[in-house]
């Protein structure tokens, strides 16, 4: 399409080369601005964005019990006894049901205003219409005014109007059941085991519903029946991540707020939280019941009340040494929950993975605090564990940061490092880039465009060694793999050690084509088989070099892909003239300006953290094995599509 447009003569690009995207059709063409994409992810994505509903249908306290079931023909049904979704004639459009409104227009929703909901995790009103979109079948029934009704879809059309099906004088409530159009997922299934968690951990931040689960799909692992109630909420769930493990807690200090009760303001936070020294801490935060996985103001907030909390503990108690703590310190082996509910919440992106509502810093630290304060006055001997654990974790970073000081500031001459590496003048790992960088003539423009104290350079010839299957003297053989280990301060396997590393980020910089996303996958494959807490502690990262210039006149513009190219091509730049396009073949023809500018200057770039999702533990082989199978083309699908992976950070 973009090579045609270019090719078209000028006067026949009129009006009729506009497309307007009626109804639904933008989210079959463009999954991926709904929903994050068309992965895995995404898939189970849709069965939260209805059960989600249901949720808010039962956090408003209009339902009490949702059933979720994974149906053998790899459909799913949410069924809940809310007040149902309004079947009668919607007033802007009356010869139709409002139902029909919400599931086949975008932005159609009860959750703008706060008459019907007062926190609810819906506030876009897209997410039923868009998994109504991208699903073959999908069939609503509505249980309300003492009678049955029902409306069938398919790829968001209806397929007929809403029918009575008789009178149902002692039910209530909503059923969803859809199937996922193999149109969008390919052979992607919906699997039990993840829907199942998804399920538990939903009646974990709500103690007020009953969830009932069922799957008619056996896969060995999953309870084919369960029903799921807490009352005592994110502490139960707290206990249950953690059974097993030794906590400096006897019981997690765990709470909940009521906004209300607090601010007079709708809403609440809830929380719990232990340490430990057994595994790594963690945070898991949810806002109206969705997962923010990038966390957001509310785990901002719940830092900063914990900190000062701990802080002011030490001072009473004379530890000096408690001033030391930082957040930092506060994350390794704090293992910690929280649930905040809102009115009007904002997110980054429809997948709702960051919080942005700038106030619940300020709520969940001040509902929090106080609650802290007194917990740890009363549990001394738990307070005096955590205060002694905290300390030791500042102590360690504080001699850590020193020994790296000074191992920068007089073993850099020392180390062997690699006659092709160009390194930063920075003494103090921290805010430092290594930049691994495909090709020689790439590293030219690389070394114009980086800055010399804080970004180094390693340029690889070629393609690395595949690591899958490689003996380990093959390995140690390889002089590109040498380099890169050299360049690090690391060692392979389990010699390695996060603290060694020499750079804080790891990017990976290589050209936007099919050999580019071969060259990163296997620097992936490796990093992930012989240096895995590097990637589990957030240091590798993938850089996102623009494929495109576009220039008109004085305006000019990098654009990532084909699509975002037609689009603005179709668009114009706002310059004068025609506009030209210049396609970076390789990372090599780019100025030192262009790729400073679009891929390497902390301001204006895109990295994306490569990350292997919790959740999915059984699947990283399958991902390595993906990655390193034979086919290039679906190493660079995958590369592309990376959101299951990996995800994106400082945009
Ligand atoms: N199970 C349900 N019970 C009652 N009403 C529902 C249910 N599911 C959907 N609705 C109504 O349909 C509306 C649209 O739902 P939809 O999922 O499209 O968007 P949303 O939840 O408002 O926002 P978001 O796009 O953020 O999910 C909701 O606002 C609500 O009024």
């Amino acid at each position: 399409m973009p090579n045609d447009l270019l090719s078209t003569p000028i006067e026949t690009y009129d009006a009729s080369s506009i497309e307007v995207l009626e109804g639904l059709e933008p989210v079959r063409k463009r999954p991926g601005m709904y929903i994050g994409g068309t992965d895995e992810r995404a898939l189970h994505h849709m069965v939260a964005e209805i059960l989600d509903n249901s949720m808010d249908e039962a956090v408003a306290g209009h339902a009490t019990r949702i059933e979720v079931e994974m149906l053998a023909d790899g459909s799913v049904l949410v069924r809940d006894n809310g007040r149902g979704i309004p079947v009668d004639p919607h007033p802007k459009f009356p010869d139709k049901s409002a139902l029909e409104v919400i599931l086949c227009t975008l932005h159609a929703g009860g959750k703008f205003s706060n008459k019907a909901y007062s926190t609810s995790g819906g506030l876009n009103g897209v997410g039923s219409s868009v998994v109504n979109a991208l699903s073959d079948s999908m069939i609503v029934q509505v249980a309300r005014n003492k009678e049955l009704y029902e409306q069938r879809f398919s790829r968001g059309v209806p397929l007929g109007p809403i029918a009575k099906l008789g009178a149902a004088p002692n039910r209530r409530g909503t059923t969803i059941t859809f199937h996922p159009d193999p149109e969008i997922f390919g052979a992607l299934k919906l699997k039990p085991a993840r829907l199942f968690k998804l399920t538990q951990s939903k009646a974990y931040l709500f103690s007020g519903v009953e969830i009932r689960w069922k799957s008619e799909i056996n896969d060995g692992e999953t309870p084919l029946e369960a029903t799921f109630h807490f009352p005592n909420g994110l502490a139960d769930f707290l206990n249950q991540s953690l059974s097993g493990t030794m906590t400096y807690a006897e019981r997690p200090f765990a709470g909940k707020v009521s906004f209300e009760e607090k601010f007079g303001i709708p809403g609440s936070i809830e929380w719990a939280i232990n340490w430990t020294q057994m595994r790594d801490g963690f945070i898991q935060s949810y806002c109206n019941t969705v997962p923010t996985a990038e966390g957001g103001t509310h785990e901002a907030g719940f830092w900063a009340a914990m900190l000062k909390g701990v802080k002011a503990y030490g001072e009473r108690a004379n530890n000096k040494k408690a001033a030391l703590i930082t957040r930092e310190d506060m994350l390794t082996g704090g293992c910690a929950l929280i649930s905040i509910f809102i009115r009007e919440p904002s997110f980054v992106g429809q997948t709702k993975d960051r919080l942005s509502t700038e106030e619940a810093a300020k709520w969940v630290d001040l509902a929090v605090k106080d609650h802290f304060d007194n917990w740890l006055a009363n549990d001394t001997k738990s307070a005096g564990a955590i205060l002694d654990f905290l300390v030791l974790r500042a102590e360690e970073r504080l001699r850590r940061r020193q020994e790296k000081e000074t191992q920068r500031k007089t073993a850099t001459k020392k180390l062997r490092l690699p006659g092709k590496l160009t390194d930063c003048s920075a003494k103090n790992r921290d805010g430092t880039e290594l930049f691994i960088v495909e090709g020689d003539s790439a590293g030219g423009s690389a070394k114009g465009a980086r800055n010399r104290e804080t970004q180094a350079l390693l340029p690889l010839k070629g393609k690395i060694l595949n690591v899958l299957g490689a003996a380990s003297n093959k390995l140690h053989d390889n002089s590109e793999i040498r380099d890169i280990c050299e360049a690090l301060g690391v060692q392979m396997g389990t010699k390695f050690r996060v603290d060694d590393l020499r750079y804080d980020k790891i990017i990976i910089m290589t050209d936007a084509d099919v050999d580019g996303a071969h060259i990163a996958a296997l620097l992936m494959t490796f990093f992930f088989t012989q240096m895995r807490p590097l990637i589990d502690q957030g240091h590798l990262y993938l850089a996102c070099p623009p494929l495109y210039r576009l220039t008109q006149g004085a305006k000019r513009l990098y654009v990532a892909d084909d699509v975002e190219k037609e689009y603005w091509l179709a668009k114009g730049l706002g310059g004068k003239g025609k506009i030209d396009v210049q396609r970076f073949k390789g990372l090599g023809e780019m100025d030192a300006k262009d790729l400073k500018d679009t891929t390497m200057h902390p301001d204006s770039r895109k990295l994306i953290r490569v990350s292997i999702d919790e959740d999915e533990p059984g699947e990283t082989s399958d991902l390595v094995e993906r990655l390193m199978g034979k086919k290039p083309e679906l190493r660079f699908q995958y590369i592309q599509e990376n959101a299951q992976f990996v995800e994106e950070l400082d945009v």
